[in-house]
């Protein structure tokens, strides 16, 4: 364990925001918290940072966090120095650690090179791309040897594209540096892609902790479910129709199965007993809708050849 909170409440003029909040993190681990706007979760880095007393609770690290080996939050409008070049920029902390030009030179070199920012080194952050300035307020976060990242909505401001590959560099570059981080973030896919444990706080609670295909296929209450996606509702009574096995269909002693859209394939069925009442191509899949009598369905699929008005048979899918 390398991060461990307990308890960690934190109230504005007596309306809480956070209200024991816990959860550990590993060394090597990157966690993303995952709540809607205004759920706590700027304020719940701002504490692990150390920036924002908590009123209960405490944030413990197993290892001493000191000058020379801090935590690092970065926000999200990346906070670069306007008058400083990108080199500047990366080379701040160390300058201010009162190290020596040359080493500092050599250091900055390398996180140009490994970030893919030396074209860029002599240029000024308003002529840098959003992608550009997240890589170097990472790349300037990177360079003092942090004991934690926290990264505060990291897909802020980027466009869809370049959030997976952000998504997918904050990974590597985690991964290189086997540094600790925490994500906050509405940003729920990226945060899918790149986490080892996602924390989903609603209420002022982490309500689920969890590897991410836990968190969204068992989500652990029906408020993580809808916050995470689609749910649908299998009464017990279509529990046949769909085939839902009884080693699924037992534990929930009578109450609807809840079923994400990819939980359910459509079969080709003249004689089915849904009906497609709409049809939406989404790229790399098509959102169907299916009317099953007075219940509809949410399915995504990767056949688009479903057509409207088709009859079509439903059956459940366990992950
Ligand atoms: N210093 C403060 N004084 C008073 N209220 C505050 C303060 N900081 C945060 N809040 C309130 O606490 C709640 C949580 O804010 P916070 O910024 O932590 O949420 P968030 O989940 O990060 O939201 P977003 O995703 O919109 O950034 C909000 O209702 C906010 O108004």
């Amino acid at each position: 364990m390398y991060i461990t909170l307990r308890h960690i409440g934190k109230s504005f003029k007596h309306q809480p925001v956070l209200e024991s909040i816990g959860f550990a993190v590993n060394a090597r681990e990157l966690v993303s918290i995952v709540g809607p706007s205004g759920a706590g979760k700027t304020t719940l880095l701002k504490i692990i940072a150390g920036l924002e007393a908590p009123d209960t609770g405490q944030v413990i690290f197993s290892h001493p966090v000191t000058k020379h080996h801090p935590v690092i939050i970065v926000f999200q409008d990346y906070v670069l120095f306007p008058a400083m070049t990108v080199r500047q920029n990366i080379g701040f902390g160390l300058k201010a650690r009162h190290m020596g030009k040359n080493q500092i030179k050599n250091q900055v070199d390398q996180m140009l090179d490994y970030f893919k920012l030396a074209p860029q080194a002599d240029q000024y952050p308003a002529q840098l791309s959003a992608g550009q300035k997240q890589r170097v307020a990472i790349a300037r976060a990177m360079i003092v040897n942090p004991a934690v990242l926290l990264l505060d909505e990291p897909f802020a401001n980027l466009d869809r594209n370049l959030k997976m590959e952000t998504a997918r560099f904050i990974r590597t570059t985690q991964q290189a540096f086997g540094i600790p981080t925490i994500s906050v973030t509405h940003d729920l896919e990226e945060a899918f892609a790149m986490s080892d444990r996602i924390g989903v706080l609603l209420d002022g609670r982490v309500q689920q902790f969890d590897t991410p295909r836990q968190v969204y296929f068992h989500s652990a209450t029906p408020a993580v479910a809808r916050f995470l996606g689609p749910v649908n509702k299998i009464p017990p009574a279509l529990f046949p129709l769909f085939r839902v096995d009884e080693a699924v269909a037992g534990p929930l002693n009578g109450t609807p199965l809840p079923a994400r859209p990819e939980n359910l394939a459509i079969i080709a069925d003249p004689e089915g007993f849904g009906r497609i009442t709409e049809k939406t191509f989404a790229g790399h899949y098509t959102v169907y809708t299916v009317t099953v009598g007075s219940q509809t369905y949410t399915i995504y699929s990767q056949n688009d050849r479903f057509e409207s008005s088709q009859h079509v048979s439903l059956r459940y899918r366990p992950f």
